[in-house]
């Protein structure tokens, strides 16, 4: 429904020009929730504008639901821009306009009638929790509640795209979940496709289908949430991954430790047997669990736990080969002496 092809922007500045995004080919499926990651500088924000035109591709195309935006004359854009919602990391609310004001702007872009806003705001408040605060003014809300009055305008002309530009980066964590949490019911109630950016990879773990991470104007790995998330192959994904996923071990433990120091990985169905168990039945080891911790993406359990096994060297290595074979993953940190 969304796709790129090969897009670059380069922007031309006094000190000469800088590519903000690099030959990027994308496709993002009708109804998904789509995260883009990446440090600061990494394009993401280039590339999102460029989606909707916000930002004028220096050669590429973007085609969304079949349309290429990149051919269209500036009236036809205008048009099509309608089935494209956008929020902000500042929400970009009109501070002398009420929330009502706020939402109805979209609206009256439209040609809509009085009669027609009333009831469309009145809807869109109700959807994104605001009913109460039709009549107040945007210095009276909360961030999070912002953040709302920004989501209903967005949504106000029924768009099949919304691109959430760092969304939840100015919310505190509660909040941010929240909005997290409004956004994937929009998603699911209304079949709405939602692209994101953000540095976080706590948003795209709560609420991504999909994933692409960027650096130097380019996508470096592109993929399935989950699959990502369990077995990042870039560098620069496992440094993000391990922001969400990895813990240190405290030092004085890998000071002579007893016996074999191994990190297990379980992925899915996997993490609610019972290897652990199985394995001090079926061989003769011992085992401390040093480290331990199951996240759940996309509703999925992925456990990461760092163990130590004691016993005569035979035995251990049948249990590393035994947990290896049922979790596809295990990782000698330390061998014993
Ligand atoms: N209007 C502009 N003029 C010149 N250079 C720009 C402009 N906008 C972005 N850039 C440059 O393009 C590159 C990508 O910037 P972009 O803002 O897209 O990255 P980002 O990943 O969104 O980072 P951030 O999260 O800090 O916004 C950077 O080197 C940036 O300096």
């Amino acid at each position: 429904m969304i796709e790129v092809r090969n897009l670059s922007k380069v922007y031309t500045t006094k000190k000469g020009t800088v590519t903000g995004v690099d030959a990027v080919s994308l496709k993002i499926n009708k109804g998904e929730v789509f995260g883009i990651v990446g440090y600061s500088g990494a394009g993401k924000s280039s590339l999102l504008r460029c989606l909707n035109l916000l930002e004028k591709p220096t050669s590429g195309q973007v085609l969304i639901n079949g349309v290429e935006l990149t051919a269209l004359s500036n009236r036809e854009l205008r048009s099509q821009r309608l089935k494209i919602g956008m929020i902000f990391q500042h929400f970009h609310l009109v501070s002398s306009k009420t929330v009502f004001e706020n939402v109805s702007f979209a609206l009256k872009a439209a040609r809509k009638s009085s009669k027609e806003i009333e009831a469309r705001v009145t809807e869109l408040l109700g959807l994104v929790g605001l009913s109460d605060k039709r009549d107040v003014y945007p210095s009276q809300l909360s961030g999070g509640q912002k953040q709302r009055v920004g989501i209903a305008r967005a949504l106000a002309n029924n768009p099949a795209v919304l691109l959430c530009d760092e969304a939840t980066s100015a919310l505190d964590p509660g909040t941010t979940k929240a909005i997290l949490g409004l956004l994937k019911e929009i998603n699911k109630k209304l079949g709405l496709t939602i692209v994101l950016i953000t540095h976080e990879m706590e948003v795209v773990k709560e609420i991504c289908d999909r994933m692409a991470v960027m650096q130097d104007g380019k996508i470096v790995e592109e993929g399935n949430v989950y699959e990502i998330f369990s077995n990042p192959t870039q560098p620069l994904t496992q440094q993000f991954i391990s922001t969400v996923l990895q813990f240190d071990l405290p030092p004085h433990l890998l000071e002579n430790p007893a016996g074999t120091i191994i990190k297990i990985q379980f992925k899915g169905s996997i993490a609610e047997e019972s290897v652990v168990s199985d394995v001090f039945q079926k061989f003769k080891v011992r085992g401390n669990i040093l480290h331990g911790k199951i996240e759940y993406i996309q509703e999925i359990p992925l456990g990461i736990f760092v163990m130590e096994l004691i016993g005569e060297q035979s035995e251990i290595a049948k249990a590393i080969n035994y947990i290896t074979e049922r979790t596809k993953s295990l990782e000698v940190i330390h061998h014993a002496a």
